[in-house]
């Protein structure tokens, strides 16, 4: 029987790009003409996005890749396949880092490998009448070397080889990451978003302790108590408990 963690998901096609600017433009560009799911990676990306309009750096080696889908829902549904990912990430980054790695989840999607920030997540879509018609999950992975550090970044990034020695590549990084998400979403499709989120919460860092959230115009500082059924932070604060939807966290 073979190993349903490495069965590559049905219906789901897989590009493989000698270059792009971005494997969530391509994803976006993708999604209306496709019938199931597709993967897009690609070797070199020169003008990745990350989140909160930040730039994304890809040194040579690291993962850049997007799932293109057309889930056809509200925006809040489509929201929550940014913790799916997440934790679809976090099975396959451990399946290759080996056991001696530490792996955390922050919210609301970063993956810690030893406390440093080894792969980051950015949904983007497009859509009309209040329905996301075309949702790129758009995946990055330092597999290879951190990239330059930025200062206003909450984390360090850090590197599957530089903290673990092990090498892997694009390819059978995806070839874990695909068959993670497709059993992450099928679980999202079938018992909604619960499980997800406690799955999230078992593994999320600094549950339980004081953090610091900045939203762009506000900074929110209070114990991390979860998160609530739309995937938004629980801060309890001197003011009282507060649902942070979307912000980046500093610990
Ligand atoms: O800021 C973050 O943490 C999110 C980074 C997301 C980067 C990935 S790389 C593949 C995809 N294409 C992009 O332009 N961005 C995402």
């Amino acid at each position: 029987m073979s190993d349903p963690a490495t069965t590559w998901p049905e219906g789901v096609a897989r590009h493989v790009l000698p270059r792009s600017s971005s494997t969530n433009s391509d994803a976006l560009r993708l999604a209306p003409q496709i019938e199931g799911k597709a993967w897009i990676i690609t070797h070199d990306q020169f003008q990745g996005r990350g989140r909160r309009g930040r730039d994304w750096e890809m040194p040579k080696g690291n993962f850049a890749g997007s799932l293109a889908l057309r889930p056809d829902g509200e925006p809040g549904q489509a929201a929550l396949y940014s913790f799916v990912a997440a934790l679809a990430l976090a099975d396959a980054i451990a399946a290759v880092a080996g056991p001696s790695a530490r792996l955390a989840l922050k919210w609301p999607n970063d993956v810690l490998l030893n406390g440093g920030k080894v792969a980051g997540i950015l949904l983007e879509s497009s859509g009309q009448a209040g329905r996301v018609t075309a949702l790129a999950v758009g995946i990055g992975v330092n597999l290879f070397a951190a990239p330059p550090a930025d200062k206003s970044a909450a984390f360090a990034p850090v590197s599957i080889r530089e903290e673990t020695g092990i090498t892997v590549s694009p390819e059978d990084f995806l070839d874990q990451l695909a068959p993670a998400f497709a059993e992450w979403e099928s679980r999202l499709l079938s018992e909604g978003f619960e499980p997800i989120r406690k799955a999230f919460l078992a593994r999320a860092a600094r549950l339980g302790e004081i953090i610091t959230a900045r939203t762009g115009t506000a900074e929110i500082t209070g114990r991390f108590e979860g998160i609530d059924a739309s995937g938004a932070l629980i801060l309890a604060t001197a003011a009282g408990r507060q649902a942070v939807p979307a912000a980046d966290v500093f610990f």
